[in-house]
C-alpha cells in the first residue's frame, strides 16, 4: 500500500558483527534522506527497526564506497569497525571482489575478503596523542588520571581502556555511563573493560558512546587490543572475546587490522508513513 504523502518508501539491510547490529542503507545513485532524526526514530526498538549504528553508504570520487555512522542517539560516529566489515562483505558479494576501499570520516580504509565467512579491515593506525583521541587537555594516553587508570586510545572514535582482573565482575551499565560523559572527554567516549587471558588473549566488554551496552565493538576491540600492547600485557597480534564472539586484531605497521564473521541478516523498506511521521 503505498502513501500518497510520500510515494517512495525507503529500503534497508539489517546486519550484524558478532551481534553488534546495524541498519544499512544504501544512497548510492539517490539523494541521501538520512538525517540524525531518521537515525534516532530508525534506531528506537519499539517504534522503529532498532540497531547499535545506523551505517549509510554513499559514493566517493575516490574510494570504492563512502560511509557515514550514526549511534542510535542520533550522534555521528567516526568509526564503526564491524559495520565496516558487514558492509564491506556485502560491497564484495556483490561485486565479486576480494577487497574494497572505502571512505570514512577517518580517511580511506581497505577491506579485504579473508576467507572462511571473514572480513577483514584495516582500520587505520591508532591515534595515541591526546589531541586526537581527543582529550581535554594535554596529559599521558598511557596512564589517565581517572580511578583505575585506564588507557585513551584513538581508532578515529574516542576509546577510554580499563583493564581489570575479571571482566564479568564489572558493572558495565554504570561504570560505562560514568565514563563515557567523563569532562576529560570533550565528545565523550566509548569505554571498554579488559581482563587479560593469555599473551595473546583478552576477554573485553563494552559500552558504546550514543548507544549502551553491545555484544561487540570494532573499534573498541581494535583500541583496547592497542592499549594492551603499549601496556606490555600482550604482542600486537591477540583474539579478543566480546560477548557476541571472537575478534582478531592485528596491529601491523600499516595500520589496525579487525578481523571477524558478518551476518545479513533480512531486508526491509522504511513505509512512507513512517518516513512522513519523521518531517
Ligand atoms: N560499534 C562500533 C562503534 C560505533 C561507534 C561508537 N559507538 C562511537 O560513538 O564512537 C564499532 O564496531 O566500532
Amino acid at each position: 500500500m503505498t502513501d500518497a504523502a510520500s510515494p517512495q518508501g525507503l529500503p534497508f539491510m539489517k546486519m550484524h558483527g558478532l551481534g553488534n547490529d546495524f541498519v544499512v542503507i544504501d544512497q548510492r545513485g539517490r539523494e541521501n534522506r538520512v538525517s540524525a532524526g531518521l537515525a534516532r526514530a530508525l534506531g528506537d526498538r519499539h517504534r522503529g527497526v532498532g540497531f547499535d549504528q545506523l551505517a549509510v553508504i554513499e559514493e566517493d570520487d575516490e574510494a570504492d564506497i563512502r560511509l557515514t555512522f550514526y549511534n542510535s542517539d542520533g550522534s555521528i560516529a567516526g568509526a564503526c569497525g564491524n559495520a565496516t566489515r558487514c558492509v564491506s562483505a556485502h560491497v564484495m558479494r556483490e561485486t565479486g571482489a576480494e577487497r574494497l576501499t572505502l571512505r570514512t570520516e577517518r580517511g580511506l580504509l581497505l577491506a579485504e575478503d579473508a576467507g572462511d565467512g571473514l572480513t577483514r579491515v584495516n582500520m587505520g593506525a591508532p591515534q595515541l596523542d591526546w589531541t586526537e583521541v581527543p582529550l581535554a587537555r594535554a596529559m599521558d594516553t598511557l596512564e589517565l588520571p581517572l580511578p583505575g587508570a585506564p588507557v585513551a586510545v584513538g581508532m578515529g572514535n574516542p576509546h577510554c581502556v580499563f583493564f581489570v582482573e575479571d571482566a564479568e565482575a564489572v558493572n558495565v551499565a554504570a561504570e560505562g555511563k560514568r565514563f563515557e560523559h567523563d569532562p576529560l572527554f570533550p565528545e565523550r567516549t566509548n569505554v571498554e573493560f579488559a581482563a587479560l587471558v593469555a599473551p595473546d588473549h583478552l576477554r573485553m566488554r563494552v559500552w558504546e558512546r550514543g548507544a549502551g551496552i553491545t555484544l561487540a565493538c570494532g573499534s573498541g576491540t581494535c583500541a583496547t587490543a592497542v592499549a594492551a600492547a603499549r601496556r606490555g600485557l600482550t604482542g600486537r597480534r591477540v583474539l579478543v572475546d566480546v560477548d557476541g564472539g571472537r575478534l582478531e586484531v592485528d596491529w601491523r605497521d600499516d595500520g589496525v587490522w579487525l578481523t571477524g564473521p558478518t551476518a545479513h541478516v533480512f531486508d526491509g523498506v522504511l513505509t512512507p508513513a513512517f518516513l512522513a511521521g519523521l518531517a
